[in-house]
């Protein structure tokens, strides 16, 4: 009998797993019998856009992070599949940021073409796995939504792929429970245009809290104050945007922070990041961590050390996305299949230990893109993912990292050259409020999608 893989997840990770049996099984090796679980009804993951917040319609949480108007944050030349290059799929090159529907497009034509929707079960939320030690099987419970039927069956193994932005990491200060504004979490935001004319507060440093600050400063918010734990974002923020040390607490609509400054404010915005969230998984098979470059107990970052027939795909903290996530797959699938044969557990947790004692000397988002790329270059050396030159995706990296650091506000305006066809992209200009819907709009019409 063919053994079975259960992938957890149809997000970018999941579809890279998905991608990486297919593209085995068209070398004419003999694959194991595939299953993905997704619980939303189409694929994408995150980039699958939902308008809703709380619950889905069925009752569950949300998965979506994402808002109306968000725009890649990097240069999609660092995130471009070696095996499916954005010309390829559009027919033409493209600006360097595209808006997310683009990119979940992008995304979903390589699998639509691989003919790989008939792997996947939608609408149905695994609840639980569960592992024999006397089988050495898998237990997978799935709820099917659209028939309310919960239903469980055996796998030879497990990919975990359900993402980690999914559910917030939510503080609480003095004088929230009686402030007079609203309070959400960058995971609840959706329209900026919602803050026209509000004084925001940010908490937070990360990429949400650069983004979701810049989109509601060009959505006409009147002003902007963010507020930072350790040290600020740094960036030339407009006129109207200032960086403070950690709000205090919170009284009537006056927020009071660090340094003894304080602002009245409409609206508190939490860009205070995400937990890694598995409830579906026992004790023995969880991987518990924050949110970091190697998270721990992962052989390469992928396979669960304590038991090798579960992997984990894009549980890191990431600079490198889709591409590095097919680099996780090619070497998870090289695992499950015996092509990839696995040190024992003590040179495992010794590898794993070696890029940790790394990963403590980081003190950059440089070094961290140096640090992933070197990653992702050591798995793609052990499979036979087409694969890329990651010096000069960390180069164009850099350019990024420079263009932000020139102006914050319109660094989207750059292009870049794609490191797998060798085209410029052309210049597209992104940014302000109504050239942000034009240029979505002029973008779908390359591929003639619909607008939502
Ligand atoms: C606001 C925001 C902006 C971002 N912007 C960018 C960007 O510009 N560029 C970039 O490269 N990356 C960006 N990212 C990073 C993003 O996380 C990755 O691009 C990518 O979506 C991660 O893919 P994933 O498959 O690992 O996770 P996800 O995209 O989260 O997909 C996980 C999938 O698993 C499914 N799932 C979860 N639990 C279960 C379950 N129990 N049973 C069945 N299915 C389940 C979910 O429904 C989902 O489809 C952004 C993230 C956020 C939050």
């Amino acid at each position: 009998m063919k053994s079975r893989v259960a992938v957890i997840g149809a997000g970018p990770s999941g579809l890279a797993q998905l991608r990486a049996f297919k593209s085995a099984a068209d070398k004419g090796a003999d694959i194991p019998e595939i299953v993905c679980f997704e619980k939303q009804s189409d694929w994408g993951g995150l980039w699958n856009y939902t308008w809703r917040t709380g619950l889905d319609e069925h009752g569950d949480p949300v998965h979506g992070s994402m808002y109306r108007y968000l725009w890649s944050n990097g240069p999609k030349e660092c995130l471009e599949f070696a095996d499916y290059t954005f010309e390829e799929h559009f027919g033409r090159p493209i600006g360097s940021y595209p808006p997310r529907a683009v990119l979940w497009d992008y995304i979903k034509g390589r699998v639509e073409k691989s003919g790989l929707r008939k792997w996947v079960r939608f609408n149905s939320p695994v609840r639980m796995v569960t592992f024999s030690d006397e089988t050495k099987k898998f237990t997978v419970t799935a709820h099917d939504r659209t028939n309310d039927v919960t239903y469980s069956e055996e796998f030879d193994n497990v990919v975990v792929a359900s993402g980690h932005f999914s559910v917030p990491n939510v503080p609480y200060f003095e004088g929230f429970s009686t402030f007079n504004g609203r309070i959400l979490h960058s995971h609840d935001f959706r329209d900026a245009m919602e803050f026209k004319g509000k004084d925001i507060l940010i908490i937070g440093r990360s990429y949400s809290a650069e983004d979701i600050g810049s989109q509601c400063y060009k959505y006409g918010a009147k002003s902007i104050t963010s507020s930072y734990r350790s040290k600020p974002m740094g960036f030339k923020w407009p006129e109207n945007w200032k960086e403070v040390p950690l709000l205090q607490k919170v009284v009537g609509k006056t927020a009071h922070f660090k340094d003894g400054t304080t602002r009245d404010v409409d609206a508190i915005i939490l860009c205070t990041g995400y937990l890694h969230s598995f409830p579906f998984l026992t004790d023995d098979l969880k991987l518990k961590t924050v949110n970091r470059m190697w998270p721990l107990d992962l052989y390469e970052g992928v396979v669960w050390e304590k038991n090798p027939q579960l992997s984990y795909i894009g549980m890191q903290d990431q600079f490198y996305t889709f591409n590095m996530f097919d680099a996780q797959a090619w070497f998870a699938r090289d695992v499950i299949m015996g092509r990839i044969k696995l040190p024992s557990a003590e040179a495992m947790a010794e590898h794993g230990a070696k890029w940790r004692a790394r990963e403590e000397t980081l003190e950059d988002a440089e070094q961290m893109i140096w640090f992933q790329g070197d990653y992702t270059k050591e798995l793609m050396d052990q499979t036979d993912y087409p694969g890329f030159d990651v010096e000069a995706i960390n180069q164009t990296f850099m350019e990024w990292e420079h263009h932000k650091g020139e102006d914050i506000m319109s660094f989207r305006d750059h292009a870049y050259r794609s490191l797998m066809t060798g085209t410029m992209a052309p210049l597209h200009h992104t940014p302000w409020l109504q050239a942000l819907d034009d240029s979505m709009e002029s973008y779908l019409e390359v591929k003639g999608v619909a607008a939502e």
